[in-house]
């Protein structure tokens, strides 16, 4: 198995300090505003501090709110002078952060192999009654439009008063991916190319399954390394679509912040367990096969594309916390401080499914996660996993309402997410701890070309 997932830290690309290079969905590294990246002794992979960022004069004078947010730093009675002192001051080049963009055009939608932003948005809609196929590429193509020019930092629309969220940052890592549900092929009279990969999923055991949380016409998912430009997209993309078609459902997630460790590290998911380790890497030619439609896929339209299976997991957290960490590793199979496999070794030492303790018995045990989910127990079943993070409150009986929303990305969802959660389903030594209460597959196809619109092969193919 290869090394490198979108939140994983083997080579540090895909981990925080990674994200200050951020990865296109074509291959290409880019930095700045212009997406133009400048200067060397950048290489996310070898950990050194990301490259000179060259920046567009309209970023550079964008940049005003570093030197107020400085001010403020000062005393929280100082703000009228921070103020002004902020409009004396000639404003600072933005953090790589802030200036990162991903780029919207691609083999691939940008979303997939992209290292995973601090905050994310998950949304479906439905489309209006009387909108159909004519009124969904409309939209599609004023979504692509607003995406492309949100992602390089610009407003969504040209000449039109925006709402101003994102006014003062950077594109911050922004993407946004599209995708299409079943029910998106007979709204709009394209049965003929429904993917036989969006047959239902099948039902488990243990779905508790919402439906007014689940499925949908449309799916679409935000990502950005801050809450303003991410809420921003979503606004503008809810805008976008009046009249069109009518958000069914909207989950809001994050991870952790970039910078916010002393070095790479793949990110912890709310049980405290480091998680993302074994990922297949996007970047392998192999390991991208199990990810992604073929040039040569079936159908032509979904080239380049992948399917995706969301799943809201509820962690029953309570139950969780009160185990103790021998027994939390052993249900994972891996140690909690530093996610190394129990068979020995570091972190991304390939664990041992057979190595037994002086006891007898197999260090990773029959039931742990690990050994359920790995791709030889599974006839070679591999998806990518690229999760956020959500806390939505508190229950009634005062649990956390908090947990995973888990995405998993793959060339075909019966040769991916459906064998192993059925073996899943069947009783890991995680499973006791969760509740899967939302559930959806869509189709992403591929990324557009310059000129083009996401799906345009499909609605105009
Ligand atoms: C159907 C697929 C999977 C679901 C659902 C799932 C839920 C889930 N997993 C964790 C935590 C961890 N999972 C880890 C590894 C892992 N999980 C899956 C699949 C599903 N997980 C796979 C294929 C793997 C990789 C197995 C391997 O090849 O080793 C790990 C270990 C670290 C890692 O490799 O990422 C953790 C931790 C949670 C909390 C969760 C639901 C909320
Ligand atoms: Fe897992």
């Amino acid at each position: 198995m290869s090394t490198n997932s979108p939140n994983r830290p083997k080579n540090t690309k895909n981990t925080q300090s990674a994200r200050s290079t951020a990865k296109s969905a074509d291959g290409a590294a880019k930095t700045g505003s212009g997406g133009s990246a400048t200067g060397s002794g950048s290489d996310a992979r070898g950990g050194q501090r990301p490259a000179a960022v060259r920046l567009s004069r309209r970023r550079l004078l964008g940049t005003a709110s570093a030197a107020g947010a400085a001010g403020l730093a000062l005393g929280g009675a100082g703000g009228a002078w921070a103020h002004s002192a902020a409009q004396e001051e000639p404003p600072t080049a933005l953090s790589t952060l802030g200036s990162t963009t991903v780029p919207f055009h691609g083999t691939h939608q940008a979303g997939i192999a992209t290292p995973a932003q601090a905050h994310g948005h998950l949304l479906a809609f439905d489309l209006a009654a009387d909108s159909g196929r004519k009124q969904a590429a409309a939209l599609l193509r004023r979504w692509s439009d607003a995406a492309r020019r949100m992602m390089a930092g610009e407003p969504p629309r040209d000449g039109e008063r925006d709402t101003g969220i994102a006014l003062d940052a950077g594109p911050s890592s922004l993407t946004v991916t599209f995708g299409f549900g079943r029910t998106f092929f007979t709204r709009t009279g394209l049965e003929d190319r429904l993917p036989t990969q969006l047959a239902p999923l099948p039902d488990f055991s243990a779905d508790a399954l919402d439906k007014k949380r689940s499925d949908g016409d449309l799916w679409v998912q935000i990502g950005a390394d801050d809450a303003l430009v991410a809420f921003h997209a979503l606004r503008a993309l809810q805008r976008e679509a009046a009249g069109t078609a009518r958000v069914r459902w909207q989950m809001t997630g994050f991870n952790r912040s970039p910078g916010a460790t002393d070095r790479p590290r793949t990110v912890r998911n709310l049980m405290g367990q480091v998680d993302g380790t074994n990922n297949p890497d996007p970047d392998d030619k192999q390991d991208a096969e199990k990810i992604f439609v073929p040039a040569s896929g079936e159908p032509s339209w979904m080239a380049g594309g992948s399917y995706v299976v969301q799943r809201r997991i509820r962690m029953l957290l309570d139950e969780w916390d009160e185990r103790s960490l021998h027994e939390q590793e052993k249900v994972i199979g891996r140690r909690k401080s530093d996610g190394a496999p129990l068979s020995g070794g570091h972190e991304h030492t390939d664990p041992d499914l057979d190595k037994l303790g002086r006891d007898g018995q197999p260090l990773i045990a029959g039931n742990a996660h690990i050994r359920v989910t790995a791709p030889q127990s599974n006839g070679g079943a591999t998806m990518l996993r690229r999760p956020f993070s959500f806390h939505d409150g508190f229950r009634d009986d005062g649990a956390p309402d908090a947990g995973l929303l888990f995405l998993a990305w793959q060339a075909d969802p019966l040769r991916g997410f459906v064998p192993v959660q059925r073996k899943l389903d069947r009783g890991d030594a995680l499973s006791r701890f969760l509740r899967h209460e939302a559930s959806g597959l869509f189709a992403v196809p591929g990324g557009p070309l310059k000129g083009e619109y996401v799906g345009q092969r499909l609605l105009e193919g």
